[in-house]
């Protein structure tokens, strides 16, 4: 499949979209599973194929784990397969071996892993080769560049002799991704002690308990569905399988949208998304939720919504450098994402004139959330989405779905 082409929707949307399961919550009680010895009885396994490579990676007997560009899966399984003593060749895709993973290397090779770098320093590839424990039972770690390092050292640790108790140091981002972590492996027994005051993380030396766990949808994924309803003229659509108290982060895209014209409802199935009027400029702090930075951008762009966004450093090192993606790609919308303060605050600035765009052709750069985040740009002119089967990585069934409000076709 080449491009596809979104077209604007004919008649009002009313739509049931039961949403894929959150790739977050599957690849967490997917290594717990595994530390329990493969006990637990897991529903709702996510289609994600960043999950569907954790599940493969896990039950199998190959010397070399290929994450391709799964970033949890690589931050996970290298952990779980230091600490369980595999000796592992861990690689993934060009961008997968530009993803730093040093923070994460020291940290398991101070609680006493033999790791070293097969090509750059601080970079996949890895080679684990054995574990011996070093009795070190407190460690500081950096909480600035990715929460995946210190979920990944978490769900290890009751299985080290002495547990252990982690210093955060700098500003923690994407805490609801630790919380998340924290949440789960509580339902599986352990009696873990946070102090967020002091950033202090202590896990006490136990053994997970295997419980049944259903995974719930994933609100990453609803966030594209948030955007289609902000941005269509008329829409209705009810998200199934979401929670009002979710784990996820990312739920608050439902605060968020209230800004962006989209009121929520939660049912007995989920959550009914319907029209409000929107606000004619929001800022928001994207620290606890950077997955949703390019879906709020694109979506005040086109809807002439004036967005100052802060907390999207780490938004530089994911599947893409997803500022530079974001800039090149609103322009061919006419629209801007300006640097204000380096690094740290970015304006959004809005399309004058959405009469004159002609179907822009919008690059994907090997991210899912860069087709996912424009393809609702549709519901107000065509749009056309470059490489669109980059959706597997999250949400293989995103097009299927978008089948459901509005007609797209190959080009
Ligand atoms: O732990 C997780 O499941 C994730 C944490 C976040 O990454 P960072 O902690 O690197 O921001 C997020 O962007 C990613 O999609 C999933
Ligand atoms: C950043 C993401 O994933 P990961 O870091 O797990 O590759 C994402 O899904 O947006």
């Amino acid at each position: 499949m080449k491009s596809i082409l979104v077209n604007p929707p004919k008649q009002p949307i009313r739509a049931e979209i039961q949403l894929a399961a959150s790739k977050s919550e599957c690849n967490r009680a997917l290594i717990i599973n595994a530390l329990t010895g493969f006990k637990c009885e897991l529903t709702n396994i996510s289609e994600a194929r960043d999950s569907q490579t954790m599940l493969r990676l896990l039950n199998s007997s190959d010397q070399v784990a290929d994450v391709i560009d799964a970033g949890t899966t690589m931050r996970f399984l290298t952990a779980y397969f230091a600490v369980t003593n595999q000796q592992k060749t861990m690689t993934g895709t060009a961008r997968m071996c530009e993803r730093p993973i040093g923070i994460l290397v020291d940290a398991l090779r101070f609680l006493g892993a033999d790791i070293s770098y097969e090509k750059e320093e601080g970079y996949p590839p890895l080679k684990l080769n054995g574990f011996t424990y070093s009795g070190n039972r407190e460690i500081k770690m950096r909480g600035d560049v990715s929460s995946q390092y210190i979920s990944a050292l978490l769900m290890i640790a009751p299985e080290l002799p002495s547990g252990l108790t982690i210093q955060l140091e700098g500003e923690v981002g994407s805490r609801p991704y630790i919380e998340m972590t924290l949440n789960q492996m509580a339902h599986f027994g352990i009696d873990y002690q946070a102090d967020w005051q002091k950033n202090t993380l202590f896990i006490p030396p136990m053994k997970y308990q295997p419980q049944p766990y259903a995974i719930e949808s994933d609100w990453s994924g609803a966030s594209y569905w948030y955007s289609i309803v902000a941005l269509a003229e008329d829409a209705e659509v009810e998200l199934l399988g979401l929670k009002k108290n979710s784990l996820q982060g990312d739920s608050a895209i439902v605060n968020i949208m209230k800004h962006l014209g989209v009121e929520s409802t939660f049912t007995e199935r989920g959550v009914l998304l319907t029209k409000i009027p929107a606000a004619a400029s929001i800022g928001w702090d994207f620290t606890d939720c950077p997955d949703l930075a390019q879906t709020v951008a694109v979506c005040c762009a086109v809807k002439g919504i004036r967005l100052s966004l802060t907390g999207v450093e780490s938004l530089k090192i994911k599947e893409t450098d997803r500022i530079f993606a974001l800039q090149q790609e609103l322009k061919k919308l006419g629209a801007e994402l300006k640097e204000i303060e380096k690094d740290h605050l970015y304006e959004v600035h809005a399309i004058q004139d959405p009469g004159v765009i002609q179907s822009p052709s919008i690059h994907t750069y090997d991210d899912h959330r860069m087709a996912m985040a424009f393809a609702p740009v549709g519901m107000v002119f065509p749009v056309v989405i470059e490489e669109p089967g980059v959706v597997v990585k999250s949400y293989p069934g995103y097009w299927k779905d978008l089948a459901k409000v509005t007609s797209w076709e190959e080009i």
